[in-house]
This record gives C-alpha cells, sequence and structure tokens, in this order.
C-alpha cells in the first residue's frame, strides 16, 4: 500500500505552496524593494511551513526560506578554489588617465566597431564574492580571497534575503557563477555602531569593513541578524548563458531573481561617461548604500572576448574612483575605531 496518503500528498502540496508564497513575497521585498505581503501575513506562513517541516523533514528543500540561517556556527572556513578567477580591476583617478585606458584597448582591439560604446555602474563600496548554482541551487557561497581562490562562507551568504536560493527560471543551466559585492546599507551601518556604542564594543571603521568582517562570521545567526545586502554584476555560465552584451547580462541577473544596482547606464562615448561620472560623483551621497567610483565596462561580449584579462585585470573594464572623502559625508558623525 502506498505510504503517501492523501494527506501526505496534501502536506506537500501545502508546503510547496507556501514556499512559493513566502519566496515570492521575499523576493518582492528583498530585490524589487516593493512588498506584497503584510509582515503579520508572512510571518504566519511561515511558521506554518516551519510546523509542515518539522513534522515531515522530507518536505524540507535546500531552497526553502525556512533553510536560510543555519545554527551550528563553522568552526573556521575551508579555502576553495573558485572555478573561475574573480579579477582585479585597473583604477583610473581622472579623466586623463580614462582617456589612456581608451586609447589602449582600442589599440589593441582588432577592428574597433564605430558604434563600440561603454555601460557604467556605480562601483558600491562592499565585500567581491562570488556565488555558485548547480541546476539552479545555490550549491557554494565564497569570499574573492586572493582571486584565485577563497573562503567557502556558503551558509554565511544563505542568510542574505537578496541572494536566491534558486535561480527564477525554469531551464537551470548545469552550472552558473555569479559574482556580485555583499554590502551593508548606510542606515544598517549606522544602526550596528549604534548598538555597539550602547554596549561598549569596538565601532566598525566603515560599512566595507562591515560588510567583510561579518562575512567571515562563524555564527550565521549574527549574519542575519546584521541584515547584509548584495548587488550582483557578473554572470558566467556554459555557451549560450554566457554571451551576453554587458547590459544585457545585466538585465539577465536581474530576471534570474538578483538584485542589480539600478542606475546603471550605458554611454555610447567616453563623454557620457564623463558625465555620468560627475553627475553621480554630486547624486551618490542621497543613495542609501557607499560608493566609491564607477566601473567603466565595453558594453560588446565580442570586444570583451577578443581583449581579455591581462594576469591582473580584464583589458575592457576600468574602475574611475571618486577622491577619497576626507571626512565622508555619511559618516561624518561616526567616530573612527580606535
Ligand atoms: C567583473 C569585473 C572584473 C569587470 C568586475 N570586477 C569588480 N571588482 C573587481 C575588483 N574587486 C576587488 N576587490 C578586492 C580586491 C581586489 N579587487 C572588487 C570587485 C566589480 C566591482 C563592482 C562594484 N563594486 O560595484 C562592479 N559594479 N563591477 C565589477 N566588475
Amino acid at each position: 500500500a502506498s505510504q503517501t496518503g492523501p494527506t501526505t500528498t496534501a502536506i506537500a502540496q501545502r508546503a510547496s505552496e507556501l514556499r512559493q508564497l513566502l519566496q515570492q513575497a521575499s523576493y518582492a521585498y528583498y530585490v524589487l524593494d516593493q512588498p506584497v505581503m503584510e509582515d503579520a501575513v508572512y510571518d504566519r506562513l511561515y511558521r506554518e511551513l516551519q510546523d509542515l517541516e518539522q513534522q515531515h523533514p522530507s518536505l524540507i528543500t535546500p531552497d526553502s526560506p525556512t533553510q536560510r540561517v543555519g545554527e551550528q556556527p563553522a568552526t573556521g572556513f575551508e579555502s576553495v578554489q573558485h572555478r573561475i578567477p574573480l579579477y582585479s580591476l585597473e583604477n583610473a583617478f581622472d579623466a586623463e588617465e580614462l582617456r589612456s585606458w581608451d586609447q589602449r584597448w582600442r589599440k589593441l582591439a582588432p577592428d574597433v566597431p564605430a558604434d563600440a560604446g561603454y555601460v557604467c555602474e556605480l562601483k558600491i563600496d562592499g565585500a567581491a564574492i562570488a556565488l555558485s548554482y548547480e541546476n539552479g541551487l545555490l550549491v557554494r557561497g565564497a569570499t574573492r580571497g586572493d582571486g584565485t581562490r577563497g573562503e567557502e562562507i556558503t551558509a554565511n551568504l544563505r542568510t542574505i534575503k537578496s541572494i536566491p536560493l534558486r535561480l527564477q527560471t525554469d531551464q537551470p543551466p548545469e552550472w552558473l557563477e555569479v559574482r556580485g559585492e555583499a554590502f551593508l546599507s548606510l542606515t544598517r551601518f549606522k544602526q550596528l555602531n549604534t548598538e555597539r556604542e550602547k554596549h561598549g564594543e569596538a565601532l566598525f571603521a566603515n560599512p566595507r569593513n562591515a560588510a567583510a568582517g561579518t562575512l567571515r562570521q562563524l555564527d550565521p545567526r549574527i549574519v542575519a541578524e546584521r541584515q547584509l545586502d548584495f548587488f550582483a554584476y557578473s554572470i558566467q555560465g556554459p555557451n549560450d548563458w554566457a554571451n551576453l552584451d554587458q547590459a544585457a547580462s545585466l538585465d539577465c541577473l536581474q530576471s534570474l531573481g538578483f538584485r542589480v544596482e539600478p542606475h546603471r547606464q550605458t554611454c555610447p562615448t567616453l563623454a557620457e561617461v564623463e558625465q555620468y561620472f560627475s553627475d553621480w560623483d554630486a547624486r551618490r551621497r542621497d543613495l542609501p548604500y557607499l560608493t566609491d567610483g564607477v566601473v567603466v565596462k565595453l558594453q560588446s561580449r565580442r570586444l570583451q572576448d577578443e581583449l581579455g584579462f591581462t594576469q591582473k585585470f580584464p583589458r575592457w573594464a576600468i574602475a574611475l574612483k571618486y577622491p577619497a572623502d576626507e571626512a565622508p559625508t555619511q559618516l561624518q558623525h561616526v567616530t573612527v575605531q580606535v
């Protein structure tokens, strides 16, 4: 006689329905910034799923929202080799250095189409991380490390609500590498430092250090409490998943369920890149997160592939940096960590 009586099947269906409802609500809230469900309703459905999973552990799936925060602190982090190395970025500190980069890649490219354009992305000041998906499921997360090897921090990254535990596609690729920046919002950074001050703990010097330090916490529950966020900016996968132009790759990341910094812009000429850079030097102070520059990338995937990489950098990208603020306005009231 089959073990799965009507109730078991009905329970399994209810668990799957709850998972979907909760995932959609969480995606709308943390990725789209557009809540679709009252918190109280979310909490009630979440508790119902937790109860079902506790009564029937076989119903637990790795992408269930109840599986984001592990109870067991790690004893240490394993060193892992990235499937594809993470490169650094060459820096440019003024328009002249930007133009010199532009001349250099143009000399190297065999034939540069007249309409070769750029994509400008605000450079988020956080901690670079690598996410590995297999058949649509998040199987590993790691710090950037030295670009070749990083620390395996999957349990910590699973607590970041804007990192999907499952890709939003019904035809997931066999493997997919997503790189991006884990960061702490300015509001959250200030709240954490206010808390730490109250308990006489050392303050975080800036949101970047706070994010990097949080990712190295052994206890995922502490990572969850910090409420880190994540912007994806690079996607690599098997052939048809990976030969997208720059702007299309960012759109693809969004369609898969990732947060992508919304102010990215395609700039046909270097003049527009410089315009974007100066426009955002003022506007960025109103953003809810720290930035330290603009990453300028060639739009054309063919050009990116033709130009390739030096030992350290892609030839087709550069970080155009803002001058480091002496007393950054957002942080002025925070005392420096003693
Ligand atoms: C995929 C490439 C290599 C072109 C790339 N690399 C980046 N970075 C590399 C250097 N990184 C790094 N980090 C620590 C030590 C050395 N290099 C930090 C990430 C990018 C960082 C941002 C951002 N922050 O917003 C971004 N929108 N796009 C990036 N794109």
